[in-house]
């Protein structure tokens, strides 16, 4: 199905939910087609109203995709306003961290279709990643749906398991934060080495920036990138000696990603 012939009804429009539909409207999704479920609307989601979006009403007919971009915690309470919308024709879309699939198969009937996607939040630019896990409900036309409204705003990857949501959501759900901490850090950093706060952010935000697209436009791996900076006996040998000093990065974010993965398996428990 094409985008613009597609009918969408949006619960959440916060950070995620509003990259996601700024993504879907610039590659064509008609606001005609759009209701969305927020009862704190941005300014711009109230501009969208504008070109024919619906902001907090129900649509007369079955959407045929149901997002749902609440928090975890409340998901529960939001799924109660809109219960008879997760019919069998109409794809269940959710992008929660911690919310499993079968929450929504006890709320919607045990024939609902369901997919489950991790984005994370360069999804606003269309550079996000997104990692998608179907209940066996989902038609192939409704999984090639859900991972075309996905892959609009970035890559995508399919799961085995749903299992493996919770790695996934540690790792790049949550790891924009961890390389927006590394610039912070690096600032920090270079201000303890004597340099202004603006001059070391300028240059942390761009070295970390233009670190990211070369792993994105040169066909070479991390590790080759790395040796590339790296002359014999330089600067950078001297940093990196201290920063992987036993293993310190590999120890710091093996031990990150595995409390982000607890904190998700905590959040399915409840
Ligand atoms: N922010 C991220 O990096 C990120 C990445 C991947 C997935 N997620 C997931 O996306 C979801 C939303 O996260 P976010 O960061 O956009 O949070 P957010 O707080 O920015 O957005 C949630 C929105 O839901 C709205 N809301 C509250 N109650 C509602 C209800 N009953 N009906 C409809 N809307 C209601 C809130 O007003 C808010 O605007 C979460 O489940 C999160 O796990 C977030
Ligand atoms: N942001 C959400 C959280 O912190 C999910 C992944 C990124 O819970």
């Amino acid at each position: 199905m094409k985008l613009t012939d597609l009918s969408v009804l949006l619960v959440g429009c916060g950070k995620m939910g509003s990259a996601l539909l700024k993504g879907w409207l610039d590659k064509g999704l008609e606001p005609g087609n759009v209701h969305v479920l927020e009862p704190y609307p941005s300014a711009w989601l109230q501009q969208q109203t504008q070109q024919g979006l619906r902001l907090n009403c129900l649509p007369k007919s079955l959407p045929d995709v149901l997002v749902l971009a609440t928090k975890p915690q409340i998901m529960s309470d939001a799924i109660a306003s809109i219960e008879p919308f997760g019919s069998q024709s109409t794809l269940v879309l959710s992008i929660a961290a911690g919310s499993p699939i079968r929450l929504f198969e006890d709320r919607f009937g045990a024939n609902v279709a369901v997919v489950r996607a991790m984005p994370n939040t360069p999804a606003a630019i269309g550079a996000g990643i997104t990692a998608l896990v179907a209940n066996n409900n989902v038609t192939d036309d409704q999984m090639q749906l859900a991972e075309g409204l996905m892959a609009s705003v970035g890559k995508t990857i399919t799961l085995e398991t749903e299992d493996q949501m919770h790695a996934v959501t540690a790792l790049s759900g949550s790891g924009p934060a961890y390389v927006f901490a590394l610039a912070e850090a690096m600032t920090a950093a270079g201000v303890a080495a004597g340099l202004s706060e603006t001059i070391a952010s300028q240059l942390a935000c761009a070295t970390v920036s233009g670190a990211g697209r070369m792993l994105e436009e040169t066909p070479d791996s991390p590790s080759t990138l790395r040796e590339q900076v790296t002359s014999p006996k330089g600067t950078t040998a001297a940093g990196l000696d201290v920063l992987q000093r036993k293993d310190a990065l590999t120890y710091l974010l093996t031990a990150t990603v595995k409390a982000a993965a607890r904190r998700s398996v905590a959040l399915s428990d409840t």
